[in-house]
C-alpha cells in the first residue's frame, strides 16, 4: 500500500511555532520578526511590473473553441493562467469561501485544538515553507487532505458536518476541472491519455489525490514590509486557487518581475506545479508566486494542490522526449518529492535532474 498525502511527512518532523501564532487583530504594529527585507528572501524587492504595461496571466473561457492552445500557451509563458465558465457553481465557492471566513474567525484557542502535528499534513498551523525563512509570514493556514470530519468536530462541534459537505463537494469539482485542465494543457503539446501509461490505465480519476489549503492574511499594520506567504513554487501537477475579492496573490516572470494576479469575480487561478513541469519536459513553466498582504482588507484563498497517487512515478512524457530533447529529470513520486522539497526546498527540482553527459 503506498504512502498516502496523509503520510508523507512520517519520520519527517518539522517543528513549527503554530503555538506562537498571535491574534493578529490585536497588533498594531508590525513586530521586527515579521519585517521582511532582500535579506531574508532575495526576490522581496524585485521589481513589480509596472501596472502600464497591463501585462498579465491570462484570462481564459473554457467554453472557447481554442482554449487548449491558449491553455498551452499560458502554461509555456506565464505557468499560470485564470479560467471563466469553469462549470464549479458558483454557490459552492462562495460556500468555500464562507467556510474558510468562519473557520479563520474561530478564536487562536479554538484552532490550536486542530493544529497540525510536526509529522501531519492537515490541521491549523503556518505553512510548511515557513521553516526556511528567518521572517515569520502575515498569514494562517488549514491543510486539509482525507477527511476534515476529526478537525472539523473539535473547531465547530455543532456545525462539522455541514462543513464537511461543503468540503467533499468542492473537492469532487476540483478533481474533475484539475484533470480537464490537464488533459487541454497536455492537447497543445499533442500529448493524449495514451501517452501517459499511468493515466490511461486508470482512466476513472483514481490516480490522482489532493490537498486543500486553507489561507488566511490579516489586515497588516505594515503591508510593505510584510509577506503574506513567501516565494515558492507548488509540489503538484496543478493547482486551482479560488481567491476573495481582495488582491494579493503574485506570479514571477523573469522579464517582468512581479504582476499581481486581480480577483476577477466567479474566475479561478490555475498554477502550474514542478511535477507539471517535470512531466512536460521542462516545456510548461512552474510559476513562482507568492501572496503580499494590505492594511484595509483581510484576504482569504482556497488552493486545491492536485497531484497523482503516492505510487505512480512522474516523469517527462515519452512522445516529448528524443535524441535531442533529453529527458530533463529522473522520475519521481508525488511522496518523494514533497520530501525532497521539505529538505531542500526551491533546491528541489534541481536535485532531480539529470545532467547531461559531457
Ligand atoms: C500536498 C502538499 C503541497 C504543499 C505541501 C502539502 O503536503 C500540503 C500543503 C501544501 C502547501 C500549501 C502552501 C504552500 C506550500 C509550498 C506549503 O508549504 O504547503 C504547499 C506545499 C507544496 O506544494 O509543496
Ligand atoms: O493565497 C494565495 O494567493 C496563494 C496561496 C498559495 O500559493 C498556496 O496555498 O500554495
Ligand atoms: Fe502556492
Amino acid at each position: 500500500m503506498p504512502a498516502m498525502l496523509t503520510d508523507v511527512f512520517r519520520g519527517h518532523p518539522i517543528h513549527l511555532p503554530h503555538s506562537h501564532q498571535p491574534d493578529f487583530t490585536s497588533l498594531r504594529e508590525l513586530p521586527d520578526s515579521y519585517k521582511w527585507t532582500p535579506k531574508d528572501d532575495l526576490l522581496f524587492a524585485a521589481a513589480p511590473s509596472p501596472p502600464t504595461t497591463g501585462e498579465n496571466i491570462p484570462l481564459i473561457d473554457l467554453d472557447h473553441p481554442d482554449a487548449a492552445n491558449q491553455i498551452g500557451h499560458a502554461c509555456r509563458t506565464w505557468g499560470a493562467f485564470q479560467i471563466a465558465n469553469h462549470g464549479v457553481p458558483l454557490g459552492l465557492l462562495q460556500d468555500i469561501e464562507f467556510l474558510t471566513g468562519s473557520l479563520f474567525r474561530l478564536p487562536v484557542q479554538r484552532k490550536l485544538k486542530a493544529a497540525r502535528s510536526e509529522t501531519g499534513v492537515s490541521g491549523y498551523g503556518v505553512a510548511r515553507i515557513a521553516s526556511f525563512f528567518n521572517k515569520k509570514m502575515w498569514s494562517e493556514g488549514f491543510t486539509i487532505t482525507g477527511s476534515p470530519l476529526n478537525d472539523f468536530r473539535k473547531l465547530w462541534p455543532q456545525l462539522h458536518l455541514n462543513y464537511c459537505d461543503i468540503v467533499e463537494e468542492y473537492e469532487e469539482q476540483m478533481k474533475k476541472l484539475a484533470s480537464k485542465l490537464m488533459w487541454l494543457a497536455l492537447k497543445s503539446l499533442g500529448v493524449s491519455e495514451e501517452d501517459v501509461e499511468w493515466a490511461s490505465l486508470n482512466s476513472d480519476l483514481n490516480w490522482a489525490q489532493a490537498a486543500l489549503q486553507l489561507n488566511h492574511y490579516p489586515v497588516c499594520p505594515e503591508p510593505d514590509r510584510a509577506m503574506g506567504l513567501a516565494a515558492h513554487t507548488d509540489s503538484t501537477l496543478l493547482t486551482i486557487l479560488c481567491q476573495n475579492n481582495t488582491a494579493g496573490l503574485q506570479v514571477f516572470r523573469d522579464d517582468l518581475g512581479w504582476v499581481t494576479v486581480p480577483p476577477v469575480p466567479g474566475s479561478l487561478v490555475v498554477n502550474v506545479g514542478d511535477l507539471f513541469h517535470i512531466l512536460s519536459n521542462g516545456l510548461f513553466k512552474s510559476v513562482l508566486h507568492r501572496a503580499r498582504v494590505n492594511q484595509t482588507r483581510a484576504r482569504l484563498s482556497v488552493a486545491f494542490l492536485w497531484g497523482p497517487q503516492s505510487d505512480i512515478k512522474i516523469s517527462p512524457v515519452p512522445k516529448l522526449v528524443s535524441p535531442v530533447e533529453l529527458p530533463l529529470y529522473r522520475s519521481v513520486t508525488w511522496t518523494e518529492y514533497l520530501r525532497t522539497k521539505a529538505t531542500h526546498f526551491n533546491k528541489a527540482l534541481s536535485m532531480i535532474r539529470n545532467h547531461r553527459e559531457e
